[in-house]
């Protein structure tokens, strides 16, 4: 089975270490100095209890040096998939299937919905269409992150905490694809069980996107602190309850109650959220996917999301401000 990790910055470099590790055929497309560093050295994993480990990787920033495989896991940011999408097409042949990797609101959501939203293309996270035509929703394996890492230099990746991927069919089936790419998974040490309501996963997951991750942009405080603040408290939750309203009219059902969902986020602790740490470093922040995707859903569906437009006008603007943002 030939793994291709298109992105392998912090969770697609912890993939890449663990199915290499396993004895994977797997292969890493990278750029940059990153790229240099684990093509000279190795990639290096920290692990979440310290452990060390460092494997040499066939890694490119030319798909067309790694051929056709079998599962592309893309572990990109959101707003960097569209243009890499002609690119990918040399590892593309007629049975590859492309693991979508990336948090927010995923391209293919609608893909084999099955209700009357069927088909549907998000302009937010998927401009032009680039995705929809580019790959065909039909390749798809949807995939939802647990595991949070990060590249504290150069061909070094810090895992943080969990292992978990749960995987999905668009259509809820429990494919053979599926199947083998949770045994190769689950072979290299990381959870994957394949679930048959992604969409419910996607959805506890981006309630703590959608509010969490701007509110930390706007205020530089950590996870522990602005979800027991009173003030940020209600504003997450005012966003979140939009959200919910939203996904229950696409058929989503909640496992949790938004209380418990922002009770888990003040228990992460200390967690300076990934949009923050972006908007620190100058990088482009995943607006669009994480909050501008619930916006357009919440036109789609009719539903007036007042605390979103709200917390996305602030967050665009912070974000343009700093360069980091240019929509
Ligand atoms: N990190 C985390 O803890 C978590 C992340 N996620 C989600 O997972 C996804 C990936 O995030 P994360 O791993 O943090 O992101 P990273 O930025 O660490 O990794 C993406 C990597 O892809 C590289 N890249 C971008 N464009 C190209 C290209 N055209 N060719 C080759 N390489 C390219 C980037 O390089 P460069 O740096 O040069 O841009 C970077 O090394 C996101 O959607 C994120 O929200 C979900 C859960 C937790
Ligand atoms: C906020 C958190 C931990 C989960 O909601 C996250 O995924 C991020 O920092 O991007």
């Amino acid at each position: 089975m030939k793994i291709c990790v298109f992105g392998a910055g912090a969770i697609g470099g912890y993939m890449g270490v663990k199915l290499a590790q396993a004895g994977a055929d797997v292969s890493l497309v990278a750029r940059g100095p990153h790229l240099a560093a684990m093509k000279a050295n190795g990639l290096k994993l920290i692990e979440e209890g310290g452990e060390e480990t460092v494997v040499s990787v066939t890694a490119s920033d030319n798909p067309a040096d790694l051929g056709v495989q079998d599962y592309i896991i893309v572990t990109l940011k959101a707003h960097s998939v569209p243009p890499v999408v002609d690119k990918m097409m040399p590892l593309i042949g007629d049975n590859t299937t492309i693991v979508s990797g990336v948090n927010g609101v995923p391209w293919w959501y609608f893909h084999k919905i099955g209700n009357e939203y069927e088909g549907t293309r998000l302009h937010s996270v998927d401009p032009g269409n680039k995705q929809w035509d580019g790959f065909g929703p039909d390749r798809v394996l949807g995939c939802v992150v647990y595991p949070a890492a990060e590249v504290i230099e150069p061909g070094v990746i810090k895992h943080i905490e969990g292992n978990r991927f749960s995987l999905g069919e668009p259509d809820g089936s429990k494919s053979d694809r599926a199947t083998a790419l949770s045994q190769a998974l689950g072979s290299a040490g990381l959870k994957a069980p394949v679930r048959p309501r992604l969409r419910d996963e996607i959805w506890v997951k981006l309630w703590g996107n959608l509010s969490f991750n701007p509110i930390s942009a706007l205020t530089h405080a950590t996870l522990d602190v602005l979800c027991t603040d009173p003030g940020t408290r209600a504003v997450a939750r005012g966003m979140m309850v939009e959200a919910q309203e939203i996904a229950e009219k696409l058929g989503v059902k909640f496992p949790i109650d938004v209380d418990k969902r922002i009770d888990g986020g003040a228990a992460v602790g200390a967690h300076r959220t990934s949009m923050w740490q972006d908007l620190d470093m100058g990088r482009p922040m995943e607006i669009d996917a994480l909050v501008g995707s619930v916006q357009e859903l919440g036109r789609l569906t009719d539903t007036p999301t007042p605390t979103i437009d709200t917390v996305l006008a602030l967050v665009k603007l912070r974000g343009r401000m700093a360069g980091c943002y240019d929509g």
